[in-house]
């Protein structure tokens, strides 16, 4: 009760707010009453017949809001699971009229978005966020259709499981970086996990790094920050009330400063894509994700705006999440030393404890206990606990459920992680479950056994159609394979380089993280950069509340080896 109380306040306190200033300062007042009152009374009929139809079950709904009051922004995946609890798995729920659907169990979410995926891949077409502010460009809020397609081709090109290996060196590169960070300064921890993702990412998308004076990092975060709280469907009216989109400019201010910041971030992301090319043309053997999509786009034929769009996409789509899943990482090694204790060992074991030789990618297959321990990460607090809300197209039924057409369907990915008859004692972090001693691993094996990256594309056939094609699964997050060698990279690294443990209170008792308490992952990267707190997310991710970690170089062999080897920049 009192968690639905706190949502409340929160709802009404964020995005009721920016309605009111987005949204209805924009129309006149009389016109606004009269649409008002018509929207009322279409909705009291609505609510009133729609009781005839069988829909999933799920908590009442008030005229008009639907359950839009009682949905928090925050520990959104908690309330689903909840709710599962006392209506079952599928649970239905309305915002202002429009449809939603919950799944919080496998067997649906397999039956519904993977193996009917030709109707539920879509998104919600956002007219702030999408057709203005994107200019229908954006993959991540793009309808299923052919630029869809066309668009994650082009980043399955770059980023499949094979290609991924030639972007290893960066990745080995970042870790480096990182380690000699924390040699020298434990207490900016958080912001050098943070910068290792941006700039990682910024690395293996432009083949560049943040300049010194943070100017290109500043915008990227802007945009970034912005961009999430703007495709939140409800933070402008006219995404509710679809008609407003027929306002002329004069009374639909919104409008022009969605154009405003489009032409602000294709100018920025055409930038970066130029001196790509800039350099390519100069004869520089560029190995980075811009650099193939120009070489490829002969065949993939994508304009410039979409191209910058593409790219751009990287870098939006991954920053935070990789950056979250090893904040998660630490705090679960936190409150479970064995576990770290036991991949120290393999990884000594490996690499030897000397301190002489840091592990790389090439010993991945020897460290299944590390394999694990990643994938058990995934597992335990998935960094986006519930999956972008897809669209169905049409009119369905599923176990005797009417689904209309344009409902949102979510995946609850956290309550199948800890779904106890697919992984039992699932709120233990227990390595042990995915622990594969004699399997012969690879690096997609970490993205395997759990759904992190969202559902449907990991089963063998899919695998070799991906192979023989550019089939990269119809929404699936196609930078996991990526993803996961970044966390992989990093989390190995870590290990080999420090004994991670709790700070201390006065009494020596250990200050250990809360794994309750999380918050939104950009939130606090955007509080970092001292720009102003937003608090709701339509892709919410999560990412551990402030925790407190200290990395004690394992021993000054480890310190030398980090820094003659970050020193020398052809060395990894
Ligand atoms: C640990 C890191 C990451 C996690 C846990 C993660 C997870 C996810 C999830 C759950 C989705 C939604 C899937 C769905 O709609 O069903 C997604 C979408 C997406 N991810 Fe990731 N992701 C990560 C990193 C990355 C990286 C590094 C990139 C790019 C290089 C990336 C690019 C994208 C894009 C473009 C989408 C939208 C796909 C679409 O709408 O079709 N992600 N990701």
């Amino acid at each position: 009760m009192s968690a639905v109380l706190t949502t409340f306040s929160n709802f009404t306190k964020t995005d009721w707010s920016t309605l009111a200033q987005e949204g209805v300062s924009s129309v006149p007042g009389g016109a606004l009453a009269v649409f008002g009152t018509s929207l009322g009374l279409a909705y009291v009929l609505k609510y009133v017949f729609s009781k005839k139809d069988k829909y999933a079950p799920g908590p009442s709904q008030v005229p008009f809001f639907g359950n839009a009051l009682e949905i928090p922004t925050q520990y959104t995946w908690r309330y689903f699971a909840k709710l599962s609890e006392k209506y079952g798995p599928m649970i239905r729920l309305t915002i202002a009229g429009g449809e939603m659907l919950v799944l919080n169990k496998l067997e649906d979410i397999d039956e519904i978005l993977v193996k009917r995926s030709g109707n539920y891949s879509s998104r919600k077409p956002l007219i702030y966020a999408g057709k203005y502010r994107s200019g229908d460009k954006r993959l991540v809020l793009l309808p299923y259709g052919p630029l869809l397609k066309k668009q994650r081709a082009a980043f399955f090109q770059m980023l499949n499981a094979k290609m991924v290996g030639g972007y290893e060196h960066i990745q080995e590169r970042g870790t480096m970086k990182l380690l000699a960070k924390l040699t020298g300064d434990q207490t900016g921890a958080y912001l050098s996990i943070k910068n290792y993702a941006a700039e990682t990412l910024l690395n293996l998308v432009y083949a560049k790094a943040f300049g010194s004076d943070g100017k290109d990092l500043r915008t990227l975060l802007g945009i970034l920050e912005s961009f999430v709280t703007d495709m939140h469907p409800r933070a402008y009216l006219v995404d509710t009330f679809p008609v407003l989109d027929y306002l002329p400019n004069a009374l639909a201010l919104w409008r022009q400063k969605a154009k405003k910041m489009h032409e602000v971030e294709v100018e920025f992301y055409t930038r970066l894509l130029m001196e790509v090319k800039g350099r390519m043309d100069k004869g520089e053997n560029l190995e980075c994700f811009a650099a193939r999509l120009w070489e490829d786009n002969e065949k993939n034929q994508l304009d410039l705006t979409t191209l910058a769009y593409v790219a751009g996409s990287a870098f939006e789509a991954g920053t935070d999440n990789t950056a979250g899943t090893i904040l998660w990482f630490l705090v679960a090694g936190l409150l479970n030393p064995h576990t770290l204790k036991k991949a120290q060992e393999e990884i000594d074991r490996v690499v030897g404890a000397d301190g002489y030789a840091a592990p790389t990618f090439q010993h991945l297959d020897q460290l299944p206990y590390c394999v694990a321990l990643i994938k058990e990460t995934f597992r335990w607090m998935p960094v986006a606990p519930v999956s972008a809300p897809h669209h169905s197209l049409k009119e369905d039924e599923y176990k005797g459920y009417r689904i209309p057409a344009n409902t949102t369907v979510i995946s609850n990915i956290w309550a199948v992680h800890h779904d106890d008859s697919l992984y039992p004692d699932p709120f233990t972090f227990n390595p042990d479950r995915f622990y594969k001693p004699d399997a012969k691993l690879r690096a997609e094996s970490l993205n395997e056994e759990h759904y992190g990256f969202g559902f449907g594309q990991l089963s063998p056939m899919l695998l070799i159609l991906q192979r023989l094609t550019s089939y990269s699964g119809r929404r699936t997050c196609p930078g996991q394979y990526l993803a996961s060698k970044s966390v992989f990279i990093a989390a190995v690294r870590l290990l080999w380089a420090f004994n991670i443990e709790p700070p201390v209170d006065a009494s020596g008792k250990p200050i250990l993280p809360d794994p309750a308490r999380c918050r939104n992952g950009l939130t606090a990267y955007v509080h970092v950069m001292h720009v102003a707190c937003w608090t709701s997310s339509n892709f919410p991710n999560s990412e551990p509340d402030t925790f407190g970690v200290v990395m004690k170089p394992r021993s000054d062999i480890h310190v030398q080896t980090i820094k003659q080897v970050w020193s020398d920049p052809t060395s990894a």
